[in-house]
């Protein structure tokens, strides 16, 4: 199974380096992709110390830097699927909670704060790039576990998640009383089954309508749909960031897309036409995603939270890009070019 070398841990708690440089990480425009692969587990720490949960929640330092190193080697080389993704997600965890202030002004309590950050870490353990649908149709183990319950690559995250707590000197919320541990991991459990697409097409109707009539803070209803909203906008931050964040991250799902396509095509069965890499036209595909899925999401964020308004602006000026991308292949298009080198 899966090892972490007592080098590694004190490693971490010797670096310096990140606590010097955290001032910069805190604005919504900073992409945590440009942080070293090496130093990402020392912000994670001071990401959870800045916002004093680790006072808060009397979290040991070595527990925490072994437990997101099982996290971090919890994750495959997946094209977009992969560690970055995770620690790009629970990067913007940590913008939201900071810079909308959602403990102090009481939009969420300090444990759904640690819940939703350790969510966002685990949401996507040990993806395989392959979506719930390929599971089901291609018969996976993890399909023969799960596929009675919807939801396959969710339920298998969060049961690593839950493995890798439960491994000697991982569990972090042992300074936790009982019904407080009670309470974090049912709040886990419920945002990492959120983060399946499906049920938050289920949901957004019920966000838009929460933002059209203004948040009720004494509505469990409410609160709740809150904290899997956050995790949809964290699931999605990279297309908050610049063009080439935006771009580059499209370019990374479309491989893993791409990937499945082929794979269902040696399987005798037709795959979607966004995961044929020969009929994709992927700026129309992502002007779609973020039409039907990225704009609105952020737009109902916006509405809950004006300081947010630039998280929209930049997934509505993306999209122009996309619309501006999609003109400009649809001439090449016509005369003859059909690769995205085009976009480089
Ligand atoms: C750049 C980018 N393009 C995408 C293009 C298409 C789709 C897709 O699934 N289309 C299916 C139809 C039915 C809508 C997802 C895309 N996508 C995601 C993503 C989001 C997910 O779910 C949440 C977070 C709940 C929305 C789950 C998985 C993924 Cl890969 N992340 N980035 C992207
Ligand atoms: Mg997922
Ligand atoms: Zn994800």
């Amino acid at each position: 199974h899966m090892q972490v070398h007592p080098e590694d841990v004190s490693r971490v708690l010797n670096c310096e380096r990140a606590h010097d440089l955290m001032p910069e990480i805190d604005l919504f425009y900073f992409s945590p992709r440009k942080i070293e692969e090496s130093e990402c587990v020392c912000y994670c720490v001071e990401m959870f110390d800045d916002l004093g949960l680790v006072q808060q929640w009397q979290l040991k330092r070595d527990t925490l830097t072994r437990f997101l190193l099982f996290v971090k080697k919890g994750y495959r080389d997946a094209p977009y699927h992969n560690w970055y993704h995770a620690f790009s997600v629970f990067h913007f965890s940590y913008l939201v909670i900071k810079n909308l202030r959602l403990v102090e002004r009481g939009f969420i309590s300090s444990l759904e704060a640690l819940a939703f950050m350790v969510s966002c870490l685990c949401h996507d353990l040990d993806h395989r790039g392959t979506t719930n649908s390929f599971q089901m149709q291609s018969g996976t183990e993890l399909a023969s576990l799960y596929s009675s319950e919807g939801s396959v690559m969710e339920r298998h995250h969060l049961a690593q998640a839950l493995c890798i707590l439960n491994t000697d000197g991982c569990n972090i919320f042992d300074g936790l009383t009982g019904e407080q541990y009670g309470k974090c991991l049912d709040l886990i459990r419920d945002l990492i089954l959120a983060t399946d697409l499906a049920h938050h097409i289920r949901l957004v109707q019920d966000q838009e309508k929460m933002a059209s009539e203004g948040f009720d803070m004494n509505s469990t209803q409410h609160r709740q749909l809150l904290l899997f909203l956050l995790m949809t906008c964290a699931d999605l931050s990279d297309q908050t960031k610049d063009w080439k964040v935006s771009r580059t991250t499209a370019d990374l799902v479309y491989q893993e897309f791409f990937s499945q396509g082929d794979l269902e095509k040696a399987m005798g069965n037709a795959p979607l036409e966004m995961m044929d890499r020969e009929k994709a036209r992927i700026p129309d595909l992502q002007i779609q995603f973020l039409s039907h899925i990225v704009c609105p999401v952020f737009k109902i964020l916006a509405q809950l939270f004006p300081e947010a308004d630039c998280l929209l602006q930049s997934t509505v000026k993306n999209r122009h890009c996309w619309e501006q991308a999609s003109a400009f292949f649809a001439r090449k298009w016509e005369s003859g070019h059909s690769s995205l080198d085009i976009l480089r």
